[in-house]
Parts: C-alpha cells; sequence; structure tokens
C-alpha cells in the first residue's frame, strides 16, 4: 500500500537490473531532452540500482536549486569522481558538510573572490597578449591554427599561474599529451561506470570495458603533475612575504600544522584534491567557452563584423583589449552569454544527490536519489527562446536575465549552494580572450570551407567540448602604433 501512495515522476519503460542505462547514448543531455518532451520536466529514470530524476523546465530548476537546494545538497559518489577526487576529498564532489564548508570558504577566500580575481588582471593581460603574440606568427604564413589546442594552453598558463605561482609548461606532461589527459579526465569525471549502477558486481564490466584502466591512467598522469607543482614549492627556498604565497603555500601551511578540518587531519592528498577542482574546473570549461563563441561567430559573419566593430571602435588605437574597457563592450558580453547558452560547458551541471523526501510539481523525490538538471536543455526551450536553435546575441539587448544564478532560465554555472565558485574568474578570462582575438585578427575559414561546413558536433563529459578541432585562418588588423603609422 505503501508503494502505491507514492507520487513518482512519470519516465520512459525500464528493463530489468539495467533499467534506462542502455538508452543513455554518448550524449546524454540530448536523451534526457527527448525524453522530457514525451514525459514532462520531471522524469524519473533507474541507471541500474540508482533512481535518477532529471529535471528539464526553468520552473522545476528553480525548485530544485533554490526551494529545495538544501535537500539536494549532495553529490552522487562515482568510481570516476571518487578515484580523481582522493575520495572527494576536493571540493567539487565532497559531500555537503563541515569540510566541504570549510574549503569552499578557504578558496573563496584566496583565489575566487572579486578582490583576489581583480588583483589577478595582469597575469591574464600578459597570458593572453603573448597568445596574440603566437597567432601573429601564424598570420604571417595565412597558417590555420587550432583554436582548441590555443585556448586551452592560455587558460592552463592563467591557471598555473594564478593558483600556482608558476608559467604552465606542456612538458609537465608528456609532450602534446596535455588536452589529451585534461579532456580524458572530464570524460572518466563524467563517465557512467558499471561499478556506480552495480554494487559489487559492477567492477567485473569496468576491467573488461577498459574502464577502469583508463581511470587509473588519467588518475596517475594528473596525480604526477600535482606531485610536480607540490615538490617546486617545498623545494623553493625563496622566502616569500604573506601577500606573495599563492594558494599551495595557503594549502602546505594547512598541512604543515596539522590543521584538522572537520575532525580530518588535512594531508597531501587533501591539497591535491582541491589541485583537481583548480586546473580541470579553471582550464577546460573557460576554454570551451571561448572555442564555441568562435564557432559560432565564424558561422554567423554578421555578428561577427558587429562584435569586432564594437570592440575596434571603443579600443581606439592600443595595441591589445585590456581588462578596463571590456565594461563597454555590450555587444562582446551579449556574444558571451548567447555561447553559454547554446553550449553551456557543463551541459547536466555537476549531478546532485537528495538527502531528504520532498516532492517537485507535486512528485515525490526521495533520498539517495540521483539529479540532473538539464541546463543545455533548459537554455534551448522553446517556451523560453524564440528561435532557440540560433544564435542570436541580441536576443539578450532588453533583457535583464543573467548567468548569476537568480535566473532558472540560464544556468551554465548552475545555481544556490554548490553553484560554481570559480564564475567570476572564468568568465573575466573568456571575456579577454575573445575580445582580442576579435580585436586582433579578421578570421577566415581554411580554403574550400564554407561557414555552413563548420562542424558543430559534441563530445560530451562532464563537459561538453567540440568533437572536431576548430581551425580558422588568422589575419592580422593593424591596431596600436601599426594603425598611426
Ligand atoms: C566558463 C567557466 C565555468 C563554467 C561554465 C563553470 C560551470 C560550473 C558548473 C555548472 C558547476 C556546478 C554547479 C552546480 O552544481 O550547481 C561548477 C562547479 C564548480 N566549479 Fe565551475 N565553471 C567555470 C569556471 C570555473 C573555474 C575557473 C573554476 C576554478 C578555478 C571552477 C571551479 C568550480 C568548483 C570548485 C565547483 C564545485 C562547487 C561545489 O560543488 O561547491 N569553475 N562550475
Amino acid at each position: 500500500r505503501k508503494k502505491q501512495n507514492k507520487n513518482l515522476p512519470p519516465g520512459p519503460p525500464q528493463l530489468p537490473i539495467i533499467g534506462n542505462l542502455h538508452q543513455l547514448g554518448t550524449l546524454p543531455h540530448h536523451y534526457f531532452w527527448n525524453q522530457s518532451k514525451k514525459y514532462g520536466p520531471v522524469i524519473l529514470l533507474q541507471l541500474g540500482g540508482v533512481p535518477t530524476v532529471v529535471v528539464s523546465s526553468a520552473e522545476a530548476a528553480g525548485q530544485v536549486l533554490k526551494n529545495h537546494d538544501l535537500d539536494c545538497c549532495y553529490r552522487p559518489l562515482s568510481a570516476g569522481t571518487g578515484r580523481l577526487s582522493y575520495n572527494c576529498r576536493d571540493i567539487a564532489f565532497a559531500p555537503y558538510g563541515n569540510y566541504w564548508k570549510e574549503m569552499r570558504k578557504f578558496c573563496v577566500l584566496e583565489l575566487f573572490s572579486t578582490k583576489k580575481v581583480k588583483s589577478f588582471r595582469f597575469i591574464r593581460e600578459q597570458e593572453v597578449a603573448s597568445l596574440i603574440d603566437s597567432i601573429s606568427q601564424s598570420s604571417l604564413s595565412a597558417i590555420p591554427v587550432d583554436l582548441c589546442e590555443k585556448m586551452m594552453s592560455l587558460t592552463a598558463s592563467i591557471t598555473c599561474r594564478v593558483a600556482f605561482g608558476k608559467r604552465f609548461e606542456g612538458n609537465e606532461f608528456d609532450e602534446g599529451k596535455f588536452q589529451e589527459v585534461v579532456n580524458e579526465a572530464m570524460a572518466m569525471l563524467g563517465s557512467f561506470s558499471a561499478s556506480d549502477f552495480f554494487p559489487y558486481v559492477g567492477w567485473i564490466v569496468d576491467k573488461l570495458t577498459g574502464l577502469h584502466d583508463r581511470l587509473e591512467r588519467s588518475f596517475h598522469d594528473l596525480d604526477g603533475f600535482y606531485q610536480q607543482v607540490i615538490d617546486q614549492h617545498l623545494d623553493s627556498k625563496e622566502t616569500k612575504h604573506e601577500e606573495e604565497q599563492d594558494i599551495i603555500d595557503m594549502l602546505l601551511k594547512l598541512q604543515r600544522n596539522r590543521t584538522e578540518i572537520d575532525a580530518v587531519q588535512f594531508t597531501q592528498d587533501h591539497i591535491k584534491a582541491i589541485l583537481m577542482n583548480i586546473f580541470l574546473g579553471g582550464v577546460d570549461t573557460t576554454a570551451i567557452t571561448v572555442v564555441w563563441a568562435m564557432a559560432e561567430l565564424i558561422r554567423n559573419p554578421r555578428a561577427m563584423k558587429k562584435s569586432q566593430e564594437e570592440i575596434r571602435n571603443c579600443v581606439g588605437n592600443k595595441e591589445e583589449v585590456d581588462e578596463g574597457d571590456i565594461e563597454q563592450l555590450k555587444y562582446l558580453k551579449m556574444v558571451v552569454k548567447e555561447t553559454l547558452r547554446l553550449h553551456p560547458p557543463a551541459p547536466l551541471l555537476i549531478p546532485r544527490e537528495t538527502m531528504s523526501h520532498f516532492k517537485i510539481n507535486g512528485y515525490d523525490i526521495y533520498p539517495k536519489t540521483q539529479v540532473y538538471v538539464n541546463a543545455w536543455a533548459i537554455q534551448r526551450d522553446p517556451d523560453i527562446w524564440t528561435s532557440p536553435e540560433e544564435f542570436v546575441p541580441e536576443r539578450f539587448e532588453d533583457e535583464s536575465i543573467d548567468f548569476n544564478g537568480q535566473n532558472y532560465e540560464l544556468l551554465p554555472f548552475g545555481s544556490g549552494r554548490r553553484g560554481c565558485p570559480g564564475m567570476y574568474l572564468g568568465h573575466s578570462t573568456v571575456e579577454l580572450a575573445l575580445a582580442n582575438l576579435l580585436y586582433c585578427f579578421d578570421w577566415k575559414l581554411p580554403d574550400g570551407l564554407k561557414e555552413e561546413d563548420v562542424n558543430m558536433e559534441e563530445v560530451a563529459g562532464l563537459t561538453l567540448y567540440k568533437k572536431l578541432p576548430l581551425n580558422l585562418v588568422p589575419v592580422k588588423y593593424i591596431t596600436g602604433r601599426g594603425k598611426m603609422e
């Protein structure tokens, strides 16, 4: 009788044991979206042994992220997130509790606060200037540049200087392997592994499919990198003043002082877990956003021209755009918003897990349910957006909708207690990098390609990146001194 009284959300039929697991495919956000068109904005699936609710409307997302934020503050544990976060000793995958609260507060203070982000302005400007120099070299011989690769090394360099006090050198991973390592780690963090859904026996399937070995390889690649960065700090003879210390110095101090957080002693694994969040959280999402923006702009010459004209009129005779100029670039800001609408880097945010019983749209949601917010689907909902599939930055002209977590129609950074703490840091890099790419160069497609040929296929892990590289030919636009001469 108890079962009959439950008002569970509707959802697609399930097979015994595996439930809906076999239906997810390689782009789960597409599958969830199609199911929500059939069954409504709140659906229930069974992924192996794990009940999973997916919400796909702004209204239902508001209920999860605002009204019931506290009820859904846990993160589900998976093989990938557990291993890469040193058993959830990080922020993103740590269970809701004192340790998570303390570490999040610590990182906000040391890295994510507006004051701190502003203090890193010179690092962003220097690194973007060196990116522009390197692209200028390619423009001399009209060679196409791979913007995915350029953006990843830009965001890696900024993240490493901001957080680890050093420049990122590609050789910290084996030559050319860096982008692969980051993509693989994101794939592992977003993977649906059998051991997550079939306790006791799932690991056998993961062994057979090779997922277990991939995860171990990814863990060791990253672990070696964190160890190298930590060792460099430990070996350094330099005496740094308090204000010169980076976040690793501060984390090492917690370890040295045998600090206990939530009755657990802080160790080197805790430091590595936090570095994982900063490195993977900071590098991938930010680079992906600039790449998708450039892909959309090259397919939309009108928007590209409008954005370039705005920047060139506003910046005047400077060599490069600096952060002081950005505030005036209203169209550029709309381009970034529209990119984040169509291509949210984390399409399903980071999954939550419920801690108590509550209701959404009248449906019962029980504890230990995995909850996905399909931001990707909400941001393409035709009930909210006109011509939702089209790239139209002007749609934000008279709209006050922002991505700061207050408007559930636009959620690229999530919302609520577990919303992205790196929003301001990531967004500042996206704006500056994009503004300079558009100011310093005109962009052409390689010979023989037309706008409609640009491939926009996605690959999904925890983040959603472009399947094929974006190769574009830069044509130097004469700026600054060159223009005056
Ligand atoms: C364009 C850039 C970025 C995007 C789109 C983005 C997106 C997101 C999203 C969707 C979440 C999950 C929010 C939720 O569950 O409600 C998240 C969480 C998080 N992000 Fe970001 N992010 C970006 C940049 C960054 C940067 C630069 C960092 C750090 C250097 C960072 C670190 C984190 C961390 C630590 C969390 C976990 C928060 C928690 O669970 O308490 N992110 N991000």
